[in-house]
């Protein structure tokens, strides 16, 4: 596949990670304004960077657009000329609807939004994706694309907002969970090192059971609380002071962030 990254910053150099980790690419068009913070591609076969967005569109079929929303008009307008009816574009940019991305290059070309999280390096993503109308006939490719990069759900785009939240936010809620389990288990005798070890495998270990057994999380938890043990003791006490309510009213506030920036916009 030869796959362009428009702006490779943090989430560009995520997928770029993933891509050329699982080998999924024929060419792969790097662009950025300064290239010195993308050095590290440098030298990787088939791995071309450059500050020229034209010449990444010409070079590629299918286009990942990851800048801020801010700059995401001027560069659809500047690509606009090249664009053929085989691209495929793809914008991970919050916020930006498709019938926005249509009003600048009509609605003739394949538009698919997904959005990933940065996981997507190592594999992991979680990724949403909707299209247009004219979308839908290369949504595969997409789906494709991203499954090697982790896992993928297909929804409408009035679901992409909360998606944000859930996945792409999702990856700094769980690692602040992870921090904060470190920070007990350091308390509680652990070196640093080793805290952040069981942490990590904990949880991954948690996911897992539910990826792997499709259990509901209930389940998973009366397995492990004893009867008077320190499991439900200690579970009782964070719902005490508000876990998951702290959870759903931080996600909601996020939610709310991400509608006010999109109302700006509009
Ligand atoms: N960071 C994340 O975890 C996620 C971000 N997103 C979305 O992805 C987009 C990018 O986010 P980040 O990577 O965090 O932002 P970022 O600011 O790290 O990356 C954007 C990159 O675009 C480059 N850029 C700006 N104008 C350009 C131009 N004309 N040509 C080529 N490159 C240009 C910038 O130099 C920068 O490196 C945003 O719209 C964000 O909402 C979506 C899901 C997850
Ligand atoms: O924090 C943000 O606004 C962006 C969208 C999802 C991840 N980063």
């Amino acid at each position: 596949m030869k796959i362009a990254i428009i702006g490779t910053g943090n989430l560009g150099k995520s997928i770029a990670k993933g891509l050329i980790t699982k080998n999924a690419i024929t060419t792969l068009y790097l662009t950025k304004r300064n290239l010195d913070d993308i050095q590290e591609f440098e030298g990787y076969k088939n791995v071309v960077l450059t500050t020229d967005n034209i010449e990444a569109v010409k070079q590629s079929d299918i286009l990942i657009f990851a800048v801020q929303p801010a700059h995401f008009e001027k560069i659809l307008n500047d690509i606009k000329p090249y664009l053929t009816e085989n691209h495929v574009l793809i914008s991970t940019i919050t916020g930006f609807l498709i019938p926005k991305i249509e009003s600048q290059i009509g609605s003739d070309n394949f538009i698919i939004r997904a959005m990933p999280n940065t996981a997507i390096a190592v594999g992991k993503s979680m990724t949403c994706i909707c299209s247009n109308k004219k979308g839908e006939k290369r949504i595969k490719i997409a789906e494709a694309i991203f499954n090697r990069l982790g896992h993928t759900l297909a929804i409408p785009e009035s679901q992409m907002q909360a998606a944000t939240v859930v996945c792409a936010s999702g990856i700094a809620f769980w690692m602040r969970l992870i921090r904060a389990t470190t920070q007990a288990a350091i308390q509680l005798g652990f070196d640093a090192k080793e805290a952040q070890e069981l942490a990590m495998f904990t949880s991954e270990g948690a996911a897992n059971l539910l990826i792997t057994n499709g259990n509901h999380p209930e389940e998973e938890i009366d397995r492990v609380t004893t009867p008077q043990g320190c499991t439900i003791t200690g579970l009782n006490e964070m719902e005490h002071k508000g876990l998951s309510s702290s959870l759903i009213q931080g996600m909601v506030a996020s939610f709310n962030k991400i509608n006010a920036i999109k109302k700006e916009q509009i």
